[in-house]
């Protein structure tokens, strides 16, 4: 960090360093060139002085004075050409320097300088000049050779030496001015070097301190915006603290309020500036614990902790003016770089919370628009009654109640006036029943009563209070008086009665007694009532037929309808029959379950079950090679279908579907249920007839209307009722029956088809009065669809087949119901 920060000075500094070594080596180099000029100069001089005095007397001493003055100007020579560029040789160069005389700890810088910085001006000049002194230099050793010989020679005279003397004052006089130059040369280029030196110093300075102005300016520049950053950050925090709704203390390790922001204002009922430095444990007193949760604790706690100490405490505070508030308490230590400071508690209030959460527990189990519990707090309310022993005699009654002809005021006066309705009945209901009694709505106009601890008599008592209350309640809505009534079922909760859902459904179907009966009455339920337990059963039913419909549990079977006249009709002739198949593969007659479908409304869709499922068996069988072909298929309508406007259209596009010609098709409807949906039944014949279907009058006779009704109907078969057949025989009445709706049938271009033809004798008996068609156990029995398609007709007994029922084999399923209410 911190060498992150000073990086640049430290850069700076050596790089000073640098330039004032680099100087302070230029400046020693200057100095030992300047000091080497001067014994250059002054052993030139020297040899030129020792020379003259060899060149007047000779004398030896003279000469070795002339040789060793004479060396030192040599060895800077010889220095110098040691350092000539490319061809350096460093030892050579310290020797010759060296020889002329100079300090061997300047050298190096000597060296250093001659050869460096030898293309520079300052170096060249001086250099130049000494090239020239050394041509003298040269001039004078030469001489000197001269002399010597001649004076070991013995040979030289007194004009000789005059020459000599005239030559040395030639070299002197030439070579002054030559170290003169070279001396000034130098002494200008040190000059020069020095300012140069002073100026680069100079500027290395001015630049270091721009440099240091320049980044000492990015660190402040840097401070200040870390200054802000941090001042944003507090400020956001301040901010956020004070805008957020859960109350915030911050206390040191000692436990004393050191901050608050504005919701723990709120919620402590103190200001901060006045809690602030107070002990918490003070400001915080906690109600409701047993031991009770002290301040002091939970500040200890938060600081004893490593992380987050306290986790969604929920407790109660109480504030100075006693009021209380349900908190939820998370706590957490202050650490800085590791050291505990203190501790920060939040605090969040969970009034709405847990006013949210009864709302919610309210709503589900109370029914919203009357506030009554619904019906799964019933039901459990219910259970719970029913898990207790129940003394005998006061076992408590359930009562099953709902409004009559209640959908009148909705299609009347709104929903609106229905509401009302429902919250008037609801009233009037509650201000009947005893404290502890439950009333409950169970669903729509429903209402479910629980009557706990109450004898049977009592609790009849006020089911008749409460269904004559329901009848005399009257709601004023826009000047209309509207009414309704109570039909009630009571069941008494006797110890037999052990599930809910048992007691709910006899409740139910006592309900529907009282509604069956003809509204506005109590039903109450008798352990023995026998039809109350058909009902019961026909509840199962109504299950088992829904899951039958969803898991396609129902088989068609087929029964053969034998012409008894010649008639030249060819193909299969058979009704299509019903059968459902339980879990364990056996099968149930339409007769157990047909008066239960009947009474829930499922007849419709049973009927459609069958119409798609015959259709799509005819389809795929209709075109197989070496199957018989099918001349009539009827299929059974129930009177719901026939006044259902939507089963024209499903039939239409089951034959589209199917591809089925609409020819085979025969739908039987019962005499009964074509009269009591006239209007529907007509149109829906006479649409289908013009596709090409036909139509069959079922069970015939037994209406005793039917005669009457019979010119409406566009039916092409009548099928006599089989109570009238099975009896004939024996029964003339019976058999005059058979022979009248014969010809009223014939009279009126119908064909006839007995049904229940058991015996041979009474297919012989219908054949002789003239039926057309027979169908029964003597026969044909009824055989799964498939099969009957596949393998046409079951044997029949010999006497039929002189009336021309088709041939076939016997098939591998036949069913032993006895003679039933076909599908
Ligand atoms: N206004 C209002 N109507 C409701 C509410 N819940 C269900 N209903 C209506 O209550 C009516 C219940 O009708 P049913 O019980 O089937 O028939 P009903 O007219 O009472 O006839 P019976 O019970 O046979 O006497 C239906 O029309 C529903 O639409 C509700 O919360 N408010």
């Amino acid at each position: 960090m911190t060498l992150r920060v000073t990086w640049p000075f430290i850069v700076m500094v050596l790089l000073l360093a640098a330039c004032a070594t680099a100087s302070l080596q230029v400046l020693s180099g200057v100095r030992a060139f300047v000091a080497g000029e001067s014994l250059w100069t002054k052993g030139q001089k020297d040899a030129i002085y020792h020379l003259h005095q060899y060149a007047i007397n000779g004398s030896p001493q003279s000469f070795d004075g002339f040789v060793r003055a004479i060396d030192i100007p040599l060895g800077d020579r010889a220095a110098r050409l040691a350092l000539q560029p490319g061809q350096v040789q460093t030892d050579v160069a310290r020797e010759g320097f060296l020889r002329g005389g100079n300090h061997p700890d300047d050298i190096d810088s000597l060296i250093w300088l001659l050869r460096y910085f030898d293309h520079l001006d300052l170096v060249k000049k001086p250099v130049s000049h000494w090239l020239i002194g050394d041509e003298y230099i040269n001039a004078l050793r030469e001489l000197s050779h001269e002399i010597h010989q001649r004076n070991t020679d013995g040979t030289a005279d007194a004009a000789t030496r005059q020459r000599w003397q005239d030559a040395i004052y030639e070299i002197n006089a030439g070579v002054t001015p030559v170290a003169r130059n070279f001396s000034e040369a130098l002494g200008e280029s040190s000059r020069q070097i020095v300012l140069l030196l002073m100026w680069t110093n100079m500027g290395m300075a001015a630049v270091l301190i721009v440099l240091t102005l320049w980044h000492t300016q990015g660190l402040l520049e840097q401070r200040r915006r870390a200054e802000q950053a941090l001042e944003a950050e507090r400020e956001q925090a301040r901010t956020t603290l004070t805008a957020i709704g859960d109350g915030v203390v911050t206390t040191n390790t000692q436990g004393q309020v050191l901050y608050m922001n504005p919701a723990a204002e709120a919620l402590l009922a103190r200001p901060a500036a006045q809690a602030t430095g107070q002990p918490l444990a003070q400001l915080l007193v906690f109600d409701g614990e047993a031991p009770p949760l002290s301040a002091d604790t939970l500040v200890q706690n938060i600081l004893r902790s490593g992380s987050a100490a306290l986790g969604n405490v929920h407790t109660t505070l109480v504030r100075p003016d006693q009021t209380v508030v349900p908190v939820k308490l998370v706590g957490s230590p202050i650490r800085h770089r590791d050291v505990l400071t203190g501790a920060v508690l939040v605090l969040h209030d969970v009034t709405r919370e847990q006013h949210y959460v009864e709302q919610l527990s309210w709503q589900a189990s109370h029914d919203a628009l009357t506030g009554l519990v619904n019906r799964r707090e019933f039901e459990h309310r219910l259970e719970a009654l029913l898990a207790q022993p129940r003394p005998v005699g006061r076992e408590g009654s359930l009562l099953y109640v709902d409004m009559d002809q209640f959908k009148l005021i909705n299609d009347t006066c709104g929903h609106q006036a229905g509401d009302e309705m429902l919250r008037e009945v609801c009233r009037m209901l509650q201000s009947h029943l005893r404290e502890g009694d439950t009333l409950a709505r169970l669903g729509g106009d429903e209402f479910g009563i629980l009557l706990k601890d109450c004898p049977a008599g009592p609790s009849a008592r006020i089911a008749e209070q409460l269904r004559q209350a329901g009848q005399e309640l009257r709601l004023n809505w826009g000047g209309q008086q509207l009414r309704t009534g109570l039909s009630i079922g009571m069941v008494q909760l006797i110890p037999a009665l052990t599930s809910i859902q048992e007691a709910m459904r006899v409740a139910d179907m006592a309900c529907y007694r009282a509604k069956e009966g003809g509204r506005n009455r109590v039903f109450i339920y008798q352990t023995e009532d026998i039809e109350m337990s058909r009902r019961e059963g026909e509840m199962d039913w109504v299950r088992r037929l829904r899951l039958a419909l969803e898991h396609n549990q129902f088989q068609l079977h087929a029964q053969a309808i034998a012409p008894l006249q010649p008639s030249g009709e060819s193909g299969l002739h058979m009704e299509v029959l019903l059968r459902l198949r339980e879990d364990d593969g056996q099968l149930i007659a339409p007769g157990c379950f047909i008066p239960a479908a009947e009474h829930y409304g499922m007849m419709t869709s049973i009927d459609r079950w069958v119409i798609r499922h015959t259709l799509e068996t005819l389809a795929r069988r209709q075109h197989q090679p070496g199957l018989p072909q099918v001349h009539t298929c009827a299929i059974n309508l129930s009177g719901t279908s026939l006044g259902d406007d939507s089963l024209l259209k499903l039939i239409r596009s089951a034959l589209a579907d199917s591809g089925v010609d609409p020819h085979m098709l025969c739908f039987e409807i019962t005499e009964t249920s074509a009269i009591s949906h006239l209007p529907n039944a007509v149109r829906l014949m006479k649409e289908l007839q013009q596709l090409g279907c036909r139509f069959a009058l079922d069970d015939f006779g037994a209406g005793m209307s039917s005669f009457n009704y019979l010119k409406h109907l566009p039916v092409d078969y009548l099928k006599i009722d089989g109570s009238f057949v099975k009896d004939m025989l024996h029964d003339p009445a019976n058999r005059a029956m058979v022979e009248m709706i014969h010809h009223i049938g014939h009279v009126m271009g119908k064909q006839t088809i007995a049904e229940f033809a058991e015996s041979q004798a009474i297919v012989e008996a219908l054949r002789e009065i003239g039926v057309d068609y027979a169908q029964g156990y003597a026969l044909a029995r009824p055989v799964p669809l498939e099969d009957y398609l596949a393998l046409g007709n079951p044997p029949r007994p010999e006497s039929a087949r002189g009336a021309g029922v088709a041939q076939g084999h016997t098939p591998p399923h036949s069913t032993p119901f006895p003679q039933q209410r076909p599908a």
